[in-house]
């Protein structure tokens, strides 16, 4: 039940590499059953993970100081007809709605799935490999495909730590590391201009680089800069701000692992102002990593309440993809180039 909180709670990790006491790991589970049932959203800290904050968000800033004409080379086959990845790549700023304007890099596991009864879905290929820059223009992609590694287990970690809090084994949610497509995703929502003067009401008014959502599937990792503007909804309709805290991953629950839980987790509406271009620590826009934990396609997902037939995690991304902007314009046999904004 979704809760008026003003401010998102702390989980420490630091048991999760320190200890395999179980009491300690039952503590956390159930520490981590009360921030998902209740807020849905918290800060990670004394995580397991070998980057240091600082690291996971210089190869965001690394990645979109590379030229344009480097980066189209890997765009995703909606932006560039010539290319033929459609799930992995980049993608760049596009005219329009905020959402637009943001530009990104995704990756999924460094091996690709190989799922033997994958859908070769004529449109978007959630199994395919990994797209790459040329090695001489960029060099950090092992760094990235390492990050990729260690956010898996840390998700699956927290997932082994939710089942038990459930009422579940720990290994309940182990069928979905098989053929796991989860994806890093490198962002950046350049800053924008805002005309009038920045008195508060403006301030008010000031766009969003990212509109209020939902996250659709089971867990995010997100590593945010210091810019700010992230925003969580609580069950009194107020925005609560999520700033960046030294060293923290934001951690939150998706739509489908709220519905795994049976109802009993919350996947909370958040949404990112725009930073102003020229102001403040924002000056050259947000930079943000999410990681998305997501099963393989043809993984069956069901409540743990076992009270429903479960769904294929590939339908299901497949519906919620036609309204994720990167996504869009891919059947209009139309190539988009970033010269076009
Ligand atoms: O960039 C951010 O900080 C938030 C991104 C986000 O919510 C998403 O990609 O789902
Ligand atoms: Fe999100």
């Amino acid at each position: 039940m979704s809760t008026s909180f003003s401010s998102l709670p702390f989980v420490d990790l630091s048991a999760l590499s320190s200890s395999t006491n179980p009491e300690e790991n039952h503590k956390l589970g159930k520490q981590l059953y009360d921030v998902f049932s209740t807020t849905g959203f918290a800060y990670l800290v004394n995580t397991p993970l070998s980057f240091s904050h600082g690291e996971v968000l210089d190869l965001a800033r690394e990645f979109f100081s590379l030229p344009m004409a480097t980066k189209m080379e890997v765009a995703k086959h909606a932006f560039k007809k010539d290319n033929t990845n459609t799930y992995h790549g980049y993608f760049p700023p596009q005219p329009g709605s905020p959402d637009n304007l943001k530009e990104g890099f995704e990756i999924g596991p460094s091996e690709p799935p190989s799922d033997p009864a994958a859908v070769l879905h004529r449109d978007i290929n959630l199994n395919e490999a990994n797209v790459w820059p040329a090695e001489s223009a960029y060099k950090s992609r092992h760094k990235l495909e390492k990050l990729h590694g260690e956010l898996q287990a840390l998700s699956y970690q927290l997932l082994s730590l939710l089942a038990v809090s459930l009422g579940k084994p720990a290994e309940h949610f182990a069928h979905y590391l098989q053929h796991s497509i989860s994806t890093l995703r490198l962002l950046h929502y350049p800053p924008q201009e805002i005309k009038t003067a920045n008195t508060a009401r403006d301030e008010q008014e000031a766009r969003l680089c990212c509109t209020p959502h939902t996250d659709s599937g089971i867990l995010t990792l997100l590593h945010q800069d210091a810019t700010g503007g992230l925003e969580v909804l609580n069950a009194a309709g107020a925005w609560i701000q999520a700033p960046y805290v030294a060293d923290s991953i934001v951690v939150n629950i998706g739509d489908l692992m709220a519905r795994v839980s049976g109802g009993r987790f919350v996947a909370t509406m958040h949404r990112v102002k725009a930073s102003i271009r020229g102001q403040g620590v924002g000056r050259m826009g947000r930079f943000s990593v999410p990681f998305f934990f997501e099963p393989g396609e043809n993984c069956v997902i069901k409540s743990v309440d076992g009270d429903d037939e479960g769904v294929l995690y590939g339908h299901h991304v497949r519906a919620k993809m036609s309204s994720w902007v990167e996504f869009q314009g891919h059947e209009d046999g139309e190539e988009r180039l970033p010269g076009r904004y």
